[in-house]
């Protein structure tokens, strides 16, 4: 008998339509529903987005995959000729495998690319820790990507494992018509840090698998040194330079 009474209440208070629930279980089912439905809706403003982060992300690894596909079908062709020019920036962490031979040992590292933009800095900088080694990239024709990379420095120094390997790439070699960071100032900025620096160009990979050789060779050379105590570099890798006139070697490590 009290309970319409109470009902009564408690649907002119503010807070009737949780209490009606409590007290009327037969009429929780359209509020259960109003709630799904409200619950289902904000779950998917939430997860539109995310989709959308998604999407482009998976746009790049197909786009590469094609372009891997289009390099094993033109076999021994110019690689230069199957460049992916097709810009499309990296949505938080892209993640690849690649091996490298060191000594005669097939060595498979785990990259985790990050976005270069600002905007992503948080969920990039999550993954420093525990990373063995890091390479920083700036564009040769792009000054303020070089300028950047003192923030990248700092930000590494904050949240990376302390002694993490890491390794300075000035990348777009093969545009040296566009050249804006001059070799000297990169190299300058290593020795500040103590890093080893290299010119590299991922479209002609020129110096690319030396970069990736030299930091695993580091990475390796350091467990092995933390463990016998003996912290010597190794021997720096064998490099090409950049401009096509010398050929030979150029280590800048
Ligand atoms: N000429 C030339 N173009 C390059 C080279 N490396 C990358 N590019 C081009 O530069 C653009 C950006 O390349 P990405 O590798 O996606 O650059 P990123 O720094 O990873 O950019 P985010 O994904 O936004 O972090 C693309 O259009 C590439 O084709 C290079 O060595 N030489």
């Amino acid at each position: 008998i009290a309970l319409p009474k109470l009902s009564l209440q408690f649907l002119l208070s503010p807070n009737a339509i949780p209490s009606v629930t409590l007290i009327f279980p037969n009429f929780s089912l359209p509020l259960i529903a109003l709630k799904f439905l409200f619950h289902r809706s904000s779950w998917l403003i939430f997860y539109f987005p995310s989709l959308q982060l998604l999407w482009p992300q998976t746009g790049k690894v197909r786009s590469q995959e094609l372009d891997d596909s289009k390099q094993k079908f033109v076999g021994n062709g110019e690689r230069e000729d199957n460049f992916n020019n097709t810009y499309i920036s990296t949505i938080g962490i892209d993640f690849k495998i690649r091996t490298v031979d060191i000594e005669g040992k097939k060595i498979k590292l785990q990259v985790w690319d990050t976005a270069g933009q600002e905007r992503f800095k948080t969920i990039t900088t999550a993954y420093y820790r525990g990373a063995m080694g890091i390479i920083l990239v700036y564009d040769i024709t792009d000054e303020k990507s070089f300028e950047n990379i003192q923030n990248w420095m700092k930000s590494i120094k904050e949240n990376a494992s302390a002694g993490v390997e890491r390794l300075l790439l000035g990348n777009k070699c093969d545009m040296e018509a566009k050249r804006k960071v001059q070799k000297e100032q990169a190299d300058k900025l290593a020795r500040e840090h103590g890093i080893r620096f290299f010119e590299t160009s991922a479209k002609s990979s020129m110096n690319v698998d030396e970069a990736f050789s030299s930091l695993a060779r580091d990475i390796l050379l350091k467990s092995g040194s933390r463990r016998s105590g003996n912290s010597n570099k190794s021997p720096s890798t064998d490099l090409k330079t950049c401009d096509k006139k010398n050929t030979n070697k150029c280590s800048l490590g």
